[in-house]
Parts: C-alpha cells; structure tokens; sequence
C-alpha cells in the first residue's frame, strides 16, 4: 500500500506529505484501477446490483445487501482473502465477460472489492490521479486554460468557474485570481472543506443564473465516465449550468490525446461536430503528446436537424479500424 496513516502516541494523527509516485506507476495503478472498476461493473450486471459511479460506501451496501439475500458471502469472502495477485483470478477476472457461473462471479466480486478497499486500490488510485496536477511535474492543465483566458478575458468582469473532477484547490483556475468563485467537485474528495465531494450528473440544477458559471472545467473527466451514453449526457448537461445573462461562456474540454487521435469511434473532428450539435464552438485547441486541450465557447447559432443526431451521434459508428486502435466513443 502507497498511503498509511500514522498516528503520536497520544494518539493525533500525523499529517504526511503524500508519497511520490513516479509517473510511469502512477499510470500503471490508474489503469490496473480502471480494469477492476470496469470488471466490477460487469459482475454486478450479471448479477443484479445497481452501482453507484464513484460512490463507494453506497457500493458496498449494495454488494453486502445482495451477499446476505442470496447467502453467497461465503464465495465472496473466498475472494476477498484470496492472496493478490492471483493467476487464477487474474485468469478469471479478464475472461469474466464469457463467464456466467454466479459462485466463481461471486468470488471474483470479493477479489476485486478487497484490492479496491483493503489492499489500498481506492486510496493509491486518487494519490496516483493527483500526481498528473503535481506543478514539479508540469501537469496543471489548467495553467493551458489561463494563458488563452489572459487574452480572451473581459477586464473587471468577474467569471465563476465549476471544475469537475477537481484534485486540488492549489491549481491555476483556482490560483489566477481570474475566477471568483471556483466550485470544486470530485466524485471522491480528497479534500471536502475545499472540493465538495459531489457527481456532476446529481448536481442539482441550478435554479438561476446567479448560480451558474462562466466556464466549466472537465479536465481528464469523460475518459474516466464508464460509457458512452454517460459521456454523452455529462456533454449534454453541461447547458444547465451556465449562464444566461452573459454573452460569452466556455467549457475547457481536456482528454488524453488516444481518446481522440487513436479511437475507432472518435476524432477530433467528430467531437467538434458533436460539440457544436450541443451549443458550443471550439475557439482554441492544443496538443502534447499525450493530451488535447480544448476550449469551447457557447454558440447560439442554428442547431443541425434532429435526424442528423439519430443518424451521427446516437450511436457509435466505426470510423477507422486498426488493430492498436482503442474504443473510445461518446453518444448522444
Ligand atoms: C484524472 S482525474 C482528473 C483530475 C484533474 N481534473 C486533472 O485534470 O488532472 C479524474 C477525476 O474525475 C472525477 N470524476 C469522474 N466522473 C465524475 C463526475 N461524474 N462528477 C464529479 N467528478 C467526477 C474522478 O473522481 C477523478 O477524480
């Protein structure tokens, strides 16, 4: 495990300066998390258990509720203290898609939980997430964000921001003093009195514009929603929570550059169309090597025809194929 907690003998707890992880580890604990949640996800479908995306402790109920209905706990906890790594269920876990035995489902369910929340995944997951903000590493995507906003910016106007999936309160939106306030959300907060733990798709609606922003943040966001259709309608939502009242309002759209360079289903191009299908019109773009940055400004233009929508974005449509491609897609 990367994180303990350490305690004074007379029992404080001992604030430690988070572990560095090295890039390339740091990558590697996302993904091994990424292919559990992913896993689990197609377990609890076979199985009957509605998930909650991000919400951990309701998760748990959920698996425990249905272990004691079923009286299957004892499979389970096979799992949960089976030795990590597995072969075996290792073996199991990537073939679980053919898989429909509800025992060996079961057990799987119980490896996969105990290295989620007893092995340290969850936990390793967020410090390994947070490292990509680390400033000595240059990761801070919204420092791209500040430089194309000093020249866009009307002076003396005051422009709220919402960060989706925010990390830290120490990065550029928050730092610049370009905005005021800046509302951060995150599906598991690392830091609730300044990032409200909080899922973008439950947030309320806002009722008026004094409670609706200038720019929305979804910086490395939609490539951690788990499909599709959720993409779609977190793209979708975003309308409801800027504001009205002001000519001009954005969205900093940032995603790992495969997602779109790299995909059989998506492009730049098609994001772009998409995009604009929604009310939006890209006004700047930048790219590393390994991410795309995009701002998109809300245009009140002529929207496309319905049928254009049923017929391009409502499902995924193969645009190129090649063997390392990946299947990055969002639908409407
Ligand atoms: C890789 S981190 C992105 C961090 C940061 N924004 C950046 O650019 O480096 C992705 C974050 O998005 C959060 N997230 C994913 N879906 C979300 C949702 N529906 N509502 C709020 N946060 C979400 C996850 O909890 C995770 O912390």
């Amino acid at each position: 495990m990367l994180s303990r907690r350490r305690k004074t003998v007379t029992g404080k707890l001992i604030v430690e300066r988070p572990p560095a992880i090295k890039p390339s580890k740091a990558r590697r604990i996302i993904r091994r998390f990424h292919l559990l949640i992913n896993k689990r996800r197609i377990i609890c479908n076979k199985i009957g258990i509605k998930l909650l995306e991000g919400d951990e402790s309701t998760n748990s109920e959920r698996i425990s509720e249905k272990l004691r209905l079923n009286d299957t706990q004892s499979f389970y906890d096979e799992g949960w203290n089976a030795q990590n790594p597995s072969s075996e269920y290792e073996a199991q876990m990537l073939k679980i898609q053919r898989l429909d035995d509800d025992i060996q489902l079961f057990r799987i369910l119980g490896y996969i939980m105990s290295e989620i929340h007893q092995r340290g995944g969850l936990q390793n997951y967020q410090l390994a997430s947070s490292m990509g903000q680390d400033r000595n590493r240059g990761g801070d995507s919204s420092k791209i964000l500040m430089n194309w906003f000093k020249t866009i910016r009307t002076p003396g106007h005051q422009y709220r921001a919402l960060e989706i999936g925010s990390l830290s309160a120490e990065n550029a939106i928050s730092t610049s003093g370009v905005f005021d306030p800046v509302i951060r959300i995150d599906l598991n907060s690392s830091d609730p009195a300044k990032i409200k733990r909080q899922d973008f798709m439950k947030r309320p609606l806002p009722p008026s514009d004094a409670e609706k922003f200038d720019l929305i943040s979804c910086s490395l966001v939609l490539n951690f929603v788990p499909t599709p259709q959720l993409r779609g309608a977190m793209l979708h939502r975003f309308q409801h929570f800027l504001r009205l009242d002001v000519e001009k309002t954005y969205i900093f759209l940032v995603l790992p550059l495969p997602c779109v360079s790299n995909s059989r289903y998506m492009s730049k191009t098609l994001l772009c169309d998409i995009m604009e299908y929604l009310g939006y019109k890209q006004s700047h773009a930048h790219e590393s090597s390994k991410i795309i940055y995009m701002l998109f400004q809300r245009s009140f233009g002529q929207k496309v025809h319905e049928e254009q929508v049923v017929r391009e974005f409502s499902k995924k449509v193969l645009i190129r194929d090649k063997a390392n491609m990946n299947n990055f897609s969002i639908v409407l």
